[in-house]
Order: C-alpha cells, then sequence, then structure tokens
C-alpha cells in the first residue's frame, strides 16, 4: 500500500491478536478467522506486533511467516495495514524493519532499543536508522509506559524535527495538560495515537486515533463508536464515562493483580467473542481463565450495549 502520510494516519485500528494453541505455538487457522472478521469490520486498519500482539515472544519465523500473512490478506481485501517491527534488541529491529519495509505497509511501529534507558541524542539517532532502513515507509514510535525511556512532548518535537520519515506516535494519553504539552511541542508534526478507552475525550483535544484497546473488545463495536464521536460527540463522550467504569471496575482489578496486557487484551477480545482467539498467552505469561469470561461479559454487554450490537460469533 502506499506510505501513510501525518494527515492520513487516522481512526481506529485494531491489533492482531494471536490465538495460541496448548503447545504454545500460535494457531495459524484461528488466525485465519480472526482475520476474517477484522476485514470485515470497516476498521481504518490492521496492525501487527504490538504488545498485544505478543511481538516479544515471536521467533523470525513466525514474525515472517505472520507478516506475509497480513500483508497478504490486508491487500487482497483492500485494508489498509501496519507492521510491527519493535525488539528490545535495536539490531534486531533493524532487520525486521527491513523485513518489514519488503511488505509494503501503510507504516512500521518501532519501539527504542529497551534493555537500557538512551539519552536523548541515543534515542534520535536509534530513530534516524530505523528510518533509514525503513526507507519510503514512514514510522509510528510505539512508547508505552513500561517502556525504558520514556519520551516527553519535547524529544517526541526533537524526534520529528530529525526525523523526517516519522509520522505517528502510539501514547497512552493524558489529561488536557498533556494534550496541550503535546500540542504546543509538536504542532501537527506527528499523528498522535492514544489508548482505545480514551478516544473520544482524546479526539476533542487533538488525537488523530487509536490503536484500540475497544477494538479488541469489538472491532465492529469500536468502529461504529469512532463514527459516534463525528455523529453525537455528546453520547460518544457518555459511552467514553461507560467504558472507562466497566475497565475500572472489571480490568484494571486483574492489571493489579499482574496479569500483563496482552492478557487484558485477550480478555476483552474474549468479552467480545467476536473471533476463537481465547484468552492463552505464550509462555511464560499468565492469562485469565475462560470461565471468568462470560462473567464479564455479562457486564460488558449491559454497561456498553452499542459496542455488541451484532450476537457474538463464538462462545466463551
Ligand atoms: N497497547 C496495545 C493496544 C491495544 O490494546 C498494543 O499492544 O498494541
Amino acid at each position: 500500500m502506499q506510505p501513510l502520510t501525518v494527515a492520513q494516519l487516522r481512526g481506529t485500528w485494531a491489533s492482531v491478536l494471536l490465538p495460541i494453541g496448548t503447545d504454545d505455538a500460535i494457531d495459524m487457522a484461528r488466525l485465519e478467522r480472526a482475520l476474517d472478521q477484522m476485514l470485515g469490520s470497516g476498521l481504518h486498519g490492521i496492525y501487527t506486533n504490538g504488545t498485544a500482539g505478543e511481538f516479544h515472544t515471536l521467533s523470525d519465523a513466525e514474525y515472517d511467516a505472520l507478516h506475509e500473512l497480513v500483508a497478504g490478506r490486508c491487500t487482497d481485501a483492500g485494508m489498509a495495514y501496519q507492521l510491527g517491527a519493535g525488539h528490545p534488541s535495536g539490531q534486531l529491529s533493524l532487520s525486521r524493519i527491513r523485513r518489514a519495509a519488503a511488505l509494503r505497509p501503510g507504516a512500521i511501529q518501532v519501539v527504542l532499543p529497551d534493555w537500557l534507558p538512551l539519552r536523548d541524542d541515543e534515542a534520535v539517532d536509534a530513530l534516524a536508522r530505523m528510518a533509514e532502513v525503513a526507507g519510503d515507509v514512514p514510522l509510528v514510535l510505539y512508547n508505552p509506559p513500561y517502556a525504558k525511556t520514556q519520551v516527553g512532548p519535547e524529544l517526541f518535537a526533537r524526534l520529528a524535527e530529525r526525523v523526517p520519515g516519522l509520522t505517528g506516535i502510539k501514547v497512552p494519553g493524558g489529561d488536557q495538560h498533556w494534550y496541550a504539552r503535546m500540542a504546543a511541542a509538536l504542532g501537527d508534526r506527528l499523528a498522535v495515537f492514544v489508548a482505545g478507552h480514551t478516544l473520544a475525550s482524546g479526539r476533542r483535544l487533538g488525537a488523530a486515533g487509536s490503536y484500540s484497546n475497544v477494538a479488541c473488545l469489538n472491532p465492529a463495536g469500536a468502529v461504529r463508536w469512532y463514527r459516534l464521536m463525528d455523529d453525537d460527540p455528546e453520547a460518544a463522550l457518555d459511552l467514553e464515562s461507560r467504558l472507562r467504569r466497566f475497565l475500572d471496575r472489571h480490568i484494571a482489578p486483574l492489571a493489579a493483580a499482574g496479569y500483563s496486557d496482552p492478557a487484558l487484551d485477550k480478555t476483552l477480545a474474549a468479552v467480545g467473542g467476536w473471533a476463537p482467539i481465547g484468552t492463552r498467552l505464550r509462555w511464560p505469561y499468565r492469562w485469565l481463565d475462560e470461565s471468568e469470561v462470560p462473567g464479564l461479559r455479562r457486564v460488558a454487554r449491559r454497561v456498553v450495549p452499542e459496542l455488541f450490537e451484532e450476537p457474538p460469533a463464538c462462545g466463551a
């Protein structure tokens, strides 16, 4: 596909989640079924290899097989796609960026080298080299709260200035002061993507879109909510506050109990029940037992029914 410009980088993007078998291998048949659902859901795009996509567990062979599959299916369906090439080792990232770029995604998501925190000049150097390897495919810098190098508005601005190939960032977001600092530092030089469940309020403050946990819950529902943000902003904000209540009361305690982000995102997908992904994670991470899902689903369907207009495709 064509490289995505800052202005084109918008909307609700859904993570490819990996169905994992009891042998710890990726179940490609179930993955195909999940892709079928995602490709028919009206998403702005699909991406791979976020934390939710368990990028930190993939061998090179799995990385290549997954990316050939996703790039091929998206191209055939006319769906926009981004490929993740993050890796805690900068050297291994460069190799993944090179292979991802050959599959012509709209952008490549990267993380900064992550074993040791980087000085600002090292972060600039890392991203500049990644952009050089990506060639004409733009980069989106993924900087989650657990990244060793935390990038603030001023460093994002410096990265945008020094690395023209950087078009977007994927960050948790923040309060109105955070958005004001980001706007002052960046202007409209980068597309800012924030946490999915904050998108209705975030778009009002300048967010361009989300790599969305709401799309984990229900891809088609997340798209309907995005449209509601334009058609009826007050109703979209009301949905956001109910969604935050559900997450605060029912998902945040799982995080507090030590479940990882992919465990939470896969739990959301199981609650949505739109594809046979399952809650299982790859070794050594713990996942929520599927027996917990029906109770969570009952609550979610009561609190945010708009996200579940169609019946679940599969049961948990
Ligand atoms: N943080 C996520 C977004 C989905 O929940 C990711 O790993 O991409």
